[in-house]
């Protein structure tokens, strides 16, 4: 296996009766020498003989090979059957983005003989309608299962465990008080819990990683050992490496970071080596700083939005994080003023759209939403409570899954998890329609 711990699995987020990835990485070896290798991992992992085109524990092959062609007895690239392949086609474009960002990307396009290259191709292979057929569909590995989460929209309910925060400030910081809560946020149909031990409204002040971990560890343990928790996810909202890694280890299975790595050096690294899914949001500067003026300039703010959660994802994939196991987030409130969140609202397909751009993999990727009871909501709707802003926390997640998000994050599961089920059914509707 020495040969593909060496190679960089860029992103694979597919799934079906088998498992399809596609690999881009650099080596040394020459073409035939490669081939030479991945048949002998072959060959390792039991594959010996069988049928041709028949089921197999593995199979290995060289789609491309930089800019070359080869043709010999024993090997052709670009790889024969690529053109008939959705189940290759679909994993190779999310390797690309839609503008061609080198030589070697464009050499790959010009081998499709089209003119629009291989986005023209894949278009008329089907497409995006492929995915969810074909034995094909977006997972994310998570626990110790894939996680399908293109198929409904998911409910994160928010555990504050902090005695500061805007909505819920103090109400859940005693352990029996969070499991009530947690408990009572699954029973009305959470499919995750959030749980922080930090506020990151503006202008909360910091409490170091070692306070943080003591609010929080208690709960946590307490809310992963709750029977009721079974089969949901648990997630950390934390900016620090040392709890991100603490709370992995005592249960939570995804890792949310409001700043994406960027206010722990160590953060990206750390959750590599955790292998968990990790929500990688954009803000600008720190909970402190993020609504000074000078992180509130924005030209077009979603493709601003776009290229900064893009940055910030390619910094975790230099890290270690492949880009398959992030979930995206544009940080509605965070560095954004009313207008600016309002953009978001109803802007998700642009963001999307610009991150394609770059790479289709991330433009695909989950993506959640987090408008629950902010300050936007109180200033538009004349709600000074936050516990006031629920009915406009709802037109938010509507808005936000017909737009095209994955996750909704809110404090009301019930009402929202409602709004959720009646949007993902006239999104089901609206892609059977597509069909006839
Ligand atoms: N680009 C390529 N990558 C891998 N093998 C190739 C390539 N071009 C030609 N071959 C040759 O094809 C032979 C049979 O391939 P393999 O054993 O992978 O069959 P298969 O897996 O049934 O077919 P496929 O990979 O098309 O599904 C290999 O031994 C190899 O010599
Ligand atoms: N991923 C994510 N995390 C958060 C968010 C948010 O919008 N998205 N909002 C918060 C403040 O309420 C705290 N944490
Ligand atoms: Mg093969």
């Amino acid at each position: 296996m020495n040969i593909l711990k060496q190679l960089v699995p860029t992103k694979h987020r597919f799934s079906g009766l088998t498992k399809h990835c596609r690999v881009r990485a650099v080596t040394k070896l020459g073409p035939h020498e490669l081939l030479g290798v991945l048949k002998q991992i072959e060959k390792d992992m039991g594959r010996s003989g069988g049928i041709r085109y028949g089921p197999r524990p593995i199979d290995l092959d060289i789609l491309f090979y930089g800019k070359f062609k080869v043709h010999s007895e024993i090997l052709t690239i670009p790889h024969e059957r690529i053109w008939e392949r959705p189940f290759v086609m679909a994993p190779l474009m999310d390797l690309l983005g839609s503008s061609a960002d080198c030589d070697t990307v464009t050499c790959w396009h010009s081998f499709s003989l089209l003119s629009g290259g291989l986005l023209e191709f894949w278009e008329k292979m089907g497409g995006e309608s492929l995915i969810g057929k074909e034995g094909m569909k977006r997972v994310l590995p998570i626990k110790s299962g894939l996680w399908d989460w293109s198929q409904r929209t998911s409910v994160m309910g928010i555990l504050n465990v902090t005695p500061d925060s805007f909505s819920d400030g103090g109400k859940f910081v005693s352990v029996e008080a969070a499991v009530t809560q947690a408990r009572l946020m699954i029973s009305e149909g959470a499919d995750m819990i959030d749980i922080g031990a930090q506020s990151t409204r503006p202008m909360a002040s910091r409490i170091s990683a070692e306070e943080e971990l003591d609010r929080l560890m208690p709960v946590l343990e307490a809310v992963a050992g709750m029977p009721e928790a079974e089969g949901k996810l648990i997630s950390v909202d934390t900016f620090y490496s040392e709890v991100a890694s603490e709370a992995v280890s005592k249960g939570a299975h995804l890792v949310n970071d409001i700043s994406a790595g960027q206010l722990d050096s160590n953060m990206l690294r750390v959750v590599a080596g955790l292998k968990v899914p990790y929500i990688a949001m954009h803000m600008r500067g720190e909970p402190h700083t993020m609504q000074n003026s000078e992180n509130l300039q924005y030209d077009d703010v979603c493709k601003q939005i776009a290229s900064e959660i893009y940055s910030r994802v390619k910094d975790a994939e230099l890290s270690g994080i492949p880009a398959w196991r992030v979930i995206i987030d544009p940080g509605i409130g965070f560095s954004k003023k009313t207008e600016h969140n309002l953009d978001i609202l109803v802007g998700l397909p642009n963001i999307r759209a610009e991150i394609a751009r770059k790479s289709f993999g991330v433009s695909h990727a989950p993506m959640l939403i987090g408008p629950s009871r902010k300050k936007f909501l109180g200033h538009i709707c004349s709600r000074i409570a936050a516990d006031e802003r629920d009915p406009a926390t709802i037109a938010c997640v509507t808005a936000s899954v017909l737009g095209g998000a994955n996750i909704v994050r809110v404090h009301n599961v019930r009402d929202n998890a409602d709004s959720v089920k009646v949007c993902d059914a006239m999104l089901k509707q609206r892609s059977t329609k597509n069909l006839s």
